[in-house]
């Protein structure tokens, strides 16, 4: 399990480059807004100058033409401005026109269009609650402004009947709000589209990712400080037999074997410290108790101060490995003849109990089994008949023990079997009951001939004084020896000094 701080994964990635784009559309919203306002100035400074000086209302028109001039002025400089100043030099904008207006035509004014204008700039440039209270800003002002009229402490400083005499005052002003507000719109619109759009790609390649997540060939989990698992894919969820309701919040030892806790909890309590490698072999414990061995790698995702946030893991199914690995060390300590032990892995057994049988002041006895006249069989019947003997032995030799009994074949036609907490006594019983099943054998050779063989077998037990296995082999060979010389066919034991 790797730990690797503060990476950034693909879907971190993603969402990076996600809100970039997000972040390019409001600034290319700002940039139509500003393109539009100085078209409207363009138009607007010399209509609202020619009107000043055929109406003589100074103070309508020098806002106008101040406002235009404004508009021309930001426009021109907006590439060198910060999304924040333009966006709040448009609203500002929109509350310079409007607010006057407000003031001075009463509340019947069309300028209130420009401050309602504001909340629906706001809300999407920056978000819906901004919209909220500029939208409250306007009501509150609104209030200000009707109780300032109704109180009398405001009188509007412009005759509004004057104005809505004069045609061509009104039918410019509907003209130019109309035509402002329809392109305002309009930029906002394909704005929105092109957000939602974005958001469109957003969600397809979400469910993309997810779907990558969870039908990958591996197993995916993310696991918090706790060890919980806070993240896991459908995968490991097949594998392990649960839902991912059953799963999330659990710990994620609930679903390793009991020997894969022991491995698991320290290493992830390191991990989580800030330990920066680990490469796990863990067996997990599906929900109807069978296991799965996995290789499970981790990263581990932190904050800028370090601290541990989750771990992110794959973990692959090494179901095949893991057999293969059993196979191999299976035919490592198997006589592929007889699928018996070989004499290697005879001698390490044999070591390890004699070592229990001293710890525990245990008897242990060893028999030593060797087929009379083998060589006999060969030449009459062939060395393939004389594998098929061997092979008859070994299964003889299986079926008589018992379960905690080690037979295998030493080499040849030679056998020995390990006679865990049996005595001397007991084993020379054991051997005569392997003499006489072995005798009473008929063997059907391939050829069709029936063969009938014998064993001598010699028997020895752990004594106080043996150190090793080796000793053992030696007193029981003498006493196979003697057997083959008294006539074979029979049970002898060589007594420990
Ligand atoms: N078919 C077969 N024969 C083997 C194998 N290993 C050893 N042998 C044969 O086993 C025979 C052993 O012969 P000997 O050591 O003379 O012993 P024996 O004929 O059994 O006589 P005693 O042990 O004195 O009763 C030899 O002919 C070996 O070639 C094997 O794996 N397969």
């Amino acid at each position: 399990m790797k730990a690797r701080l503060g990476t950034g994964g693909p879907t971190e990635v993603a969402a990076a480059r996600h809100d970039e784009q997000l972040r390019q559309l409001r600034r290319d919203l700002v940039e139509q807004l500003w393109t539009g306002m100085r078209l409207i100035a363009l138009i607007g400074v010399p209509v609202s100058l020619s009107r000043y000086f055929i109406t003589g209302w100074t103070s309508v028109y020098s806002v106008h033409v101040g406002v235009g001039l404004f508009t021309l002025i930001v426009a021109a400089c907006r590439r060198w401005l910060p999304f924040d100043v333009l966006a709040i030099a448009f609203l500002c904008l929109l509350w310079t026109v409007g607010l006057p207006g407000v003031v001075a035509f009463g509340l019947s004014a069309s300028s209130i269009w420009w401050l309602v204008l504001s909340s629906f700039v706001a809300s999407t440039l920056y978000s819906v609650r901004v919209g909220v209270y500029l939208a409250l800003a306007t009501g509150l002002v609104m209030g200000i402004v009707g109780l300032g009229f109704i109180t009398g402490s405001l009188t509007p400083p412009m005759d509004v009947s004057r104005y809505h005499a004069e045609p061509t005052a009104w039918m410019t002003l509907l003209l130019v709000t109309g035509a402002f507000a329809f392109l305002l719109l309009k930029t906002l619109g394909s704005h929105q589209r092109a957000v939602y759009q974005l958001l469109g790609r957003v969600r397809v390649q979400r469910d993309e990712v997810r779907d990558l997540y969870d039908h990958a060939p591996c197993g995916y989990q993310s696991l918090d400080a706790q060890g919980r698992i806070v993240k896991v894919n459908l995968t490991a969820l097949r594998w392990l037999g649960y839902t991912e309701k059953e799963l999330l919040g659990r710990a994620f030892a609930d679903v390793l074997t009991a020997e894969s806790q022991l491995l698991f909890s320290p290493a992830f309590s390191d991990f989580v410290m800030g330990g920066d490698t680990l490469d796990l072999e863990l067996d997990l414990r599906r929900k109807d108790g069978s296991s799965i061995p996995v290789l499970l790698s981790a990263s581990a995702l932190r904050d800028s101060d370090g601290r541990f946030r989750m771990s992110r893991a794959t973990m692959f199914d090494i179901s095949d490995r893991r057999q293969l690995e059993n196979e191999l060390r299976r035919l490592a300590r198997t006589d592929a003849l007889t699928g018996l032990s070989n004499r290697h892995h005879f001698y390490a057994e044999a070591t390890r109990e004699i070592a229990r049988a001293r710890r525990r002041t245990l008897p242990l006895s060893v028999l030593l089994l060797d087929a009379d006249h083998f060589k006999r069989i060969n030449d009459r019947h062939g060395h393939a008949a004389g594998d098929q003997v061997l092979q008859a032995l070994s299964g003889t030799l299986r079926e008589v023990l018992r379960e905690v009994d080690l037979p295998a074949r030493l080499g040849g036609e030679e056998f020995a079997v390990l006679l865990p907490e049996v005595d001397i006594e007991d084993a020379l019983a054991v051997g005569e009951r392997l003499r006489d099943a072995i005798e009473q054998q008929q063997l059907v050779l391939e050829s069709g001939a029936t063969v009938r063989f014998t064993v001598s077998v010699g028997v020895s037990s752990l004594g106080a004084a043996d150190p090793h296995i080796d000793e053992l082999l030696r007193r029981a060979d003498t006493a196979l020896y003697e057997a083959k010389r008294q006539g074979r066919n029979r049970v002898i034991a060589e007594h420990p000094p």
